[in-house]
C-alpha cells in the first residue's frame, strides 16, 4: 500500500521499549506525518520486541512480541532499530538484518566495539546502512562530524566526557559532596546508567565509546580489547578535596591520539580514565549527565561538541536522526557513506604514552622522608611540579603532581613508592589531562 506521497511505506522493527525504545516508538507513533514529510515515505511500526510482552505499555498490544529475530526476517520490515543493549543477542539479530539487507540503526556501543569490522562488512555486502549516532554520547551528534564533516581532514585528538552516569556521580560528589552509592542509585532511576552499572563506573562503557570514537577518527579499526581502562569506582571525596587543592576536578575521560611511533609511524592511543582536569578546561565545566567531546583535527582545529549524554528522550533524538537518514536513503534508492577504508594503524601501549601524575601517599611524619620519596622519582628522570604535606602525625600525607614523563616512568614510580620503608600506603594515582604543562 502506497503512503499520501506516494511511496511505499518503509517498515519498522524497533527491538527493545526500555528507557530509549520507549522515547522511539514514541515518536515514530506521535510525530508520524511530520517524519513521512522529511523522508518522503511513511513509517511504519510493523512491531516492538520485548522481554515481557504481558505488561501494558500504552501501545497496541499486537505491536508487541517476545520473538525479536521472527520480527527482523518478516518481509515487511525494511529498518531494523535495535535498542536491546548485550552483544550476542543484538549480534544475531543485527546480522540477520543486514544479511538481509536491511537497514539497522542501533544506540549499542557494545556491541560495535565488540564486532565493528564483521558489521561494517555486513552492511558493505548487503548494501545497506549502519548507523551509531546514539551508541557515543546520547544526543550530541558527534559520529556524523566525524564521519562526515571532517572526512577530509586530518583528526588528531579526540578527548572527551562520554559517560553521562559517572559524570553525574563524579559532578554530584564534588559540588555537595554527595555519597557515591546514593548518587548511582540515582542515576540509575534516571535511566542514564546501563543495566548492569558496573559498565559504567568501571569504564567499559566509556571504553566501548572511546573504540567507536578511535575507529572513526583514525579510520583504524579499534575494538573495546584496545582500549586501555581504568574506573572511577575507587574516586573518593578524599580525592575530589584534593584536586580542588590543585584547582581542578575529577572527570572520567575518553582519550583518542595519533601518535608517532618509535619508528615514525602513526600510532593509535584510546584510554579511558579518571583523570584531574584543570578547572579553567572546557571540560571541568562540563556537569551532571552532560557529555562533551573535543575534537582536534589539522586544519578545523579544535572544535568542541556538548548537550545531553544520557536518558532515553536525548538518546532517541539520536536514534531518530538517524532513522531518518536511513530511511530516506531507502526512497532515494541508495545508502549512506560507507566505512572508511581502514588504515591497521597499530595500537600504542599504555606505557609510551606521555602523560603527567598526581599522587596522594600515606608517609611516616619524620625527616627525610621528602628526600627519599623524591630521589624515586629522580631516580627515573620523572620531575616534580608540585609537593605539598597534608595532616601530620599518622595521618601525614604528601600530595606529589609530576611534570610530564611516560606512563611507563610514572608507574615504575608508583610501583618504587609502595616498597618504600617511609610510605605506609599509595593511597591514590591519579593522571593530570588538559594542562598547558
Ligand atoms: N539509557 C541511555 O541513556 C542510553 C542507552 N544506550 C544504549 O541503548 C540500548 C538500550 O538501552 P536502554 O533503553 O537504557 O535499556 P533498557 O534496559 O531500559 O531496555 C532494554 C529493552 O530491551 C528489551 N529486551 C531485553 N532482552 C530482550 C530479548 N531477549 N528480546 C526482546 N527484547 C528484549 C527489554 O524488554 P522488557 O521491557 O520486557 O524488559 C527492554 O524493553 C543499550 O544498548 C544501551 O547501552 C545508549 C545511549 C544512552
Ligand atoms: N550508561 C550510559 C548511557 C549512554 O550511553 C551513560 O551513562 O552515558
Amino acid at each position: 500500500m502506497e503512503g499520501a506521497s506516494g511511496q511505499r511505506p518503509l517498515g519498522v522493527a524497533v527491538l527493545g521499549h526500555g528507557t530509549v525504545g520507549a522515547e522511539v516508538v514514541n515518536i515514530i507513533r506521535e510525530d508520524a506525518l511530520d517524519l513521512q514529510e522529511r523522508i518522503g515515505a511513511p513509517l511504519e511500526l510493523r512491531g516492538v520486541a520485548v522481554r515481557d510482552a504481558s505488561s501494558d505499555r500504552g501501545i497496541p498490544a499486537e505491536l508487541l512480541t517476545t520473538d525479536a529475530e521472527a520480527l527482523v526476517r518478516r518481509d515487511d520490515v525494511d529498518l531494523v532499530v535495535e535498542l536491546i543493549g548485550g552483544i550476542e543477542l543484538p549480534r544475531t539479530l543485527v546480522r540477520a538484518a543486514l544479511d538481509a539487507g536491511k537497514s539497522v540503526v542501533t544506540a549499542n556501543k557494545a556491541l560495535l566495539a565488540a564486532y565493528t569490522g564483521e558489521l561494517a562488512e555486513a552492511a558493505e555486502s548487503h548494501n545497506a546502512d549502519l548507523y551509531f549516532e546514539a551508541a557515543v554520547a546520547g544526543a550530541i551528534p558527534v559520529i556524523r562530524p566525524l564521519t562526515q564533516s571532517l572526512a577530509g581532514d586530518r583528526v588528531d585528538r579526540v578527548m572527551g566526557i562520554v559517560n553521562g552516569t559517572t559524570n553525574y556521580i563524579l559532578s554530584a560528589m564534588d559540588e555537595s559532596g554527595a555519597d557515591y552509592e546514593t548518587t548511582l542509585a540515582e542515576a540509575g532511576r534516571l535511566g542514564y546508567a546501563e543495566a548492569d552499572p558496573t559498565a559504567d563506573v568501571e569504564g567499559f562503557d566509556a571504553a566501548a565509546k572511546a573504540a567507536i570514537l578511535a575507529s572513526i577518527a583514525f579510520h583504524t579499526r579499534v575494538t573495546a580489547s584496545d582500549v586501555y581502562r581504568e574506573g572511577m569506582s575507587s574516586i573518593t571525596a578524599a580525592d575530589l578535596t584534593s584536586a580542588r587543592a590543585l584547582n581542578c576536578t575529577i572527570k572520567l575521560l575518553a582519550i583518542c591520539e595519533r601518535i608517532s611511533g618509535p619508528d615514525g609511524r602513526d600510532r593509535v592511543s584510546a584510554r579511558v580514565y579518571p583523570a584531574l582536569v584543570p578547572r579553567e578546561h572546557p571540560l571541568a565545566t562540563v556537569a551532571g549527565a552532560f557529555n562533551a567531546v573535543v575534537v582536534e583535527a589539522q586544519a578545523a582545529g579544535r572544535l568542541m561538541f556538548y548537550g545531553q549524554g544520557a536518558g532515553g528522550a536525548p538518546t532517541a533524538s539520536a536514534v531518530m536522526g538517524d532513522l531518518v537518514m536511513a530511511a530516506r536513503n531507502r526512497v532515494q534508492g541508495g545508502r549512506g557513506p560507507r566505512e572508511s577504508k581502514y588504515a591497521k594503524l597499530e595500537i600504542a601501549p599504555m606505557s609510551d604514552i606521555v602523560t603527567r601524575y598526581y599522587v596522594n601517599l600515606q608517609v611516616a611524619d619524620r625527616a627525610g622522608v621528602l628526600s627519599a620519596v623524591a630521589a624515586e622519582f629522580a631516580t627515573r628522570g620523572v620531575s616534580i611540579s608540585a609537593v605539598r604535606q597534608e595532616g601530620a602525625g599518622d595521618g601525614a600525607r604528601l600530595v606529589v603532581l609530576t611534570h610530564r614523563a611516560t606512563d611507563r616512568a610514572l608507574a615504575d614510580t608508583v610501583a618504587a613508592l609502595e616498597n618504600l620503608e617511609s610510605v605506609t600506603a599509595v593511597t591514590s594515582v591519579l593522571r593530570l589531562e588538559g594542562s598547558a604543562e
